[in-house]
């Protein structure tokens, strides 16, 4: 599948068409479709083998208007400056709508983790800190894991931060190891925050969760717990999985008509998402394509791989019976490719609002390292379906009352809260 070629030109895109709408003044649209910060920087790594290799590292601060600006690191071979702002602009509409008290903000580098052994790992990690400590902190700008980082990493930085800095703190990241100032949760709280979401959306088309066939793209963190959670609590059926094979450099989709089981299948997954295939055809799964997951006949879609996967092109495979897309991956969707599904009527749960659970049990993390506080996973949990419930129908309501697609009511949802927060500091 293709990965979109420029995601911020994309999540400008975006803006624009909202904006437009919204009438929003110019001025203020200049300050909001550009970060307000970035910083790009090389990372020298000593590797096993004697050798020095250098890396590319970005992070990007879009919008401190609501807090301190929040967001994950990506280690991605195809990582670009321009994925890594239109992610960071992302944050910032996502906080917004999850109406937690954060800004937007996003990191890189470019390379493949899993070409790195552990102690490379760790160095790069390190190396990262070292060359942006001073500009991120818990109250200015608070990283996280996301495609190709883990708790591990997470901790390596924290670390490596509280050294440079003088004192232990652990608020400086999030998505940290349990015992290492993580939060219970913390794993699931994507995956999860997008079955909320679906239950909510459910509701809404009055559909019987019970009854109905879930695809996703993706077997990473998000879709696993996406796929967990659809099939314990919502008591649906889960038919494929689609993951990128390491060793034959291509996608395959992994399928079960009668449903598949994501706890058994993460038990032959590896620590980057790649399914054994031997294993799986040996327990009746079918190996399909990499495009299959999309044109499967199910009431509802999930991608939760990367940016741009439904576009242009695959939009048209989309099967006639499916009737909910919730997108737990950032940016899944193309702007060609909305107009299509507009067009056919399915409903969307947009990217910023339905994977906001991360975000949000990242911000729950913070406010624990901040009392040295920790509550039980049933507690974390309970928040953050409160939080998702009503950050779903803040959305639901806007687009009902403006009779606008929930991506565009998502935005203007998360335009009011920052240009208020704007205002309100001074700033217009
Ligand atoms: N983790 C989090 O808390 C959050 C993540 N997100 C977003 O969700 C998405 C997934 O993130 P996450 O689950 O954390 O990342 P992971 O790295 O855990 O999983 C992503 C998986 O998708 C695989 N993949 C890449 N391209 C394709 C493809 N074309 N078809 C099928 N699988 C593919 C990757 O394989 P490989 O590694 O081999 O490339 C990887 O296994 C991203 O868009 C991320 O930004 C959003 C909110 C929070
Ligand atoms: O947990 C976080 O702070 C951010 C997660 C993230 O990067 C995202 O939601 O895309």
């Amino acid at each position: 599948m293709t990965v979109n070629p420029n995601a911020f030109e994309m999540a400008q895109q975006q803006f624009d068409h909202v904006a437009e709408m919204l009438n929003l003044d110019p001025q203020v649209r200049e300050m909001l479709r550009w970060p307000m910060r970035e910083y790009h920087f090389r990372i020298p790594v000593h590797m096993d083998d004697g050798t020095i290799r250098v890396f590319e590292g970005f992070r990007v601060q879009h919008n401190d208007a609501r807090g301190p600006n929040k967001g994950g690191i990506r280690f991605h071979p195809a990582e670009t400056i321009d994925t890594v702002r239109a992610l960071a602009m992302w944050m910032t509409w996502k906080c917004a709508v999850a109406d937690i008290p954060l800004g937007g903000g996003k990191g890189g580098v470019v390379i493949d983790p899993a070409t790195l052994s552990v102690t490379e790992k760790e160095k790069l990690c390190r190396g990262f800190i070292q060359r942006i400590w001073k500009d991120i902190g818990p109250r200015n700008d608070v990283p996280a894991p996301d495609v190709g980082t883990n708790p591990q990493m997470m901790g390596w930085m924290m670390d490596e931060y509280s050294k440079l800095s003088g004192q232990f703190t652990p608020g400086v990241i999030t998505g940290k190891p349990l015992g290492g100032g993580g939060s219970l949760g913390r794993t699931e709280a994507t995956g999860f925050g997008v079955v909320y979401t679906i239950r909510e959306a459910l509701k809404h088309l009055k559909m019987d969760p019970a009854r109905c066939t879930a695809a996703i793209q993706g077997f990473g963190n998000v879709s696993q717990y996406a796929a967990i959670g659809f099939i314990e609590q919502l008591k649906g059926k889960v038919v494929c999985v689609s993951y990128w094979d390491r060793d034959d450099r291509i996608g395959y989709t992994v399928s079960k008509t009668d449903g598949v089981d994501p706890n058994f299948l993460k038990t032959i997954t590896d620590q980057y998402g790649s399914i054994d295939k031997a294993k799986a055809k040996a327990a009746g799964y079918v190996i399909e394509d990499a495009n299959a997951w999309i044109t499967k006949e199910v009431d509802i879609l999930i991608p939760a791989a990367l940016e741009g996967q439904i576009n242009a092109e695959t939009v048209r495979q989309i099967n006639p019976r499916v009737k909910l897309i919730a997108e737990g991956a950032n940016g899944p969707t193309t702007p060609e490719a909305d107009e299509e599904i507009k067009k056919r009527g399915i409903f969307i749960i947009p990217d910023f609002l339905c994977n906001a659970g991360g975000v949000t049990v990242s911000y729950f993390e913070g406010v624990q390292n901040d009392m040295n506080f920790y509550w039980t996973k049933d507690e974390v949990l309970e928040k953050l379906d409160t939080k998702m419930t009503q950050a779903f129908h803040a959305v639901l309501e806007m687009s009902e009352k403006e009779n606008v697609y929930m991506r565009d009511a998502a935005y203007m949802v998360a335009i009011d809260k920052v240009v208020k927060a704007m205002q309100l500091r001074g700033w217009l």
